[in-house]
């Protein structure tokens, strides 16, 4: 059955998510973050890692988009605006909608966008833009949607940074709340053509987001203002992940690759902020 092109530009009911202290030590720990970075993973002077944004502003309950087979659909793309630093317990109230039904041939791109505000003043605290590929659904003779200019700058990556994973990274990341059998039961994993289940796309992100942080943001939460790429091939739980920075400046360029030299997140986009005067 075809994607709901109706769906386009609805807006969800507002929801309001709250989360603790544990569940960002929880979700640093999901992300490779452990006894090197306990600033992030233990509650003592605790910060919280940029990324953790994309998961505070999700909000469930938005329009159907339409009956696929779930196997099919990957997490395809992911980016978010952190317009200040987050607390390590706090609560937002968001706002979704899917922007865009895109036909990509061999499957359907879903673009969607959420606003997260504080619930106390209205004012924004995460803007957060996402896009899932569903495998088998695209042919419909849809718009392929809008082109992107990244390329690889022609000079040798200013930052590399090789962080391992570990065979158990998914379990422990579902914990933070994507309990998605694909990353955690082979059967489901084969279905969607998988020998075994797979790395989540934000588990991914976020490696990536703490090598970024680290590299180009002095470790420095507050300075770390954005972030996006494109997920183009799976991780498995286990493989090491190498992030190419290059640094304009406040614009930062990323990719992220596997051992064999697989690019795992392509299209790389970060904006950093200068170093506070002392
Ligand atoms: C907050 C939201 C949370 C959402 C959570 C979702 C639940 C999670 O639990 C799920 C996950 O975490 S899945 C794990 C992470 N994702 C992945 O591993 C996907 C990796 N990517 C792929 O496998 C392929 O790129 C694949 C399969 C995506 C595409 O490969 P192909 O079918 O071979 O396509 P290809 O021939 O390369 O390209 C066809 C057109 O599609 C565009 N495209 C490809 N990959 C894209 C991607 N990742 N994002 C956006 N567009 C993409 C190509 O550009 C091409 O289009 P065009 O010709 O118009 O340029």
């Amino acid at each position: 059955m075809p994607l709901d092109h109706g769906s386009i530009g609805v807006e969800s009911p507002p929801h309001e998510r709250s989360w603790t202290a544990k569940d960002t030590m929880l979700y640093a720990l999901g992300v490779g973050a452990g006894v090197r970075e306990t600033v992030f993973s233990t509650e003592k002077d605790q910060r919280v890692l940029p990324t953790f944004a994309v998961l505070a502003a999700q909000a469930p309950g938005g329009r159907r988009i339409g009956d696929f087979d779930p196997a099919m659909l990957v997490h395809a793309e992911q980016g978010f605006e952190l317009h200040r630093e987050l607390p390590p317990a706090g609560r937002v109230r968001t706002t979704s909608k899917v922007t865009g039904i895109y036909d990509k041939g061999s499957g359907a791109l879903v673009t969607s966008e959420s606003l997260a505000v504080d619930p106390g003043t209205g004012e924004p605290v995460i803007t957060s833009r996402s896009a899932v590929f569903i495998r088998g659904e695209g042919g419909f003779g849809g718009d392929r949607g809008p082109r992107d200019d990244w390329s690889v700058p022609e000079r040798a990556p200013d930052h590399k940074v090789t962080y391992p994973t570990t065979p158990d990274q998914a379990l422990i990341y579902r914990l933070s709340g994507d309990y998605n059998p694909l990353h955690s039961d082979p059967e489901f994993a084969a279905r969607a053509g998988f020998d075994r289940p797979i790395l989540h796309g934000l588990c991914t992100y976020g490696v990536t987001g703490r090598a970024l942080l680290h590299a180009v943001a002095g470790s420095d939460p507050a300075r770390f203002g954005a972030m996006s790429g494109r997920f183009t091939s799976p991780v498995f739980p286990g493989e090491s992940l190498t992030v190419s920075i290059w640094v304009d400046g406040p614009a930062v360029l990323f990719r992220t690759a596997k051992d064999d030299g697989t690019v795992v997140i392509d299209r790389g986009r970060a904006a950093i902020s200068a170093r506070p005067a002392p």
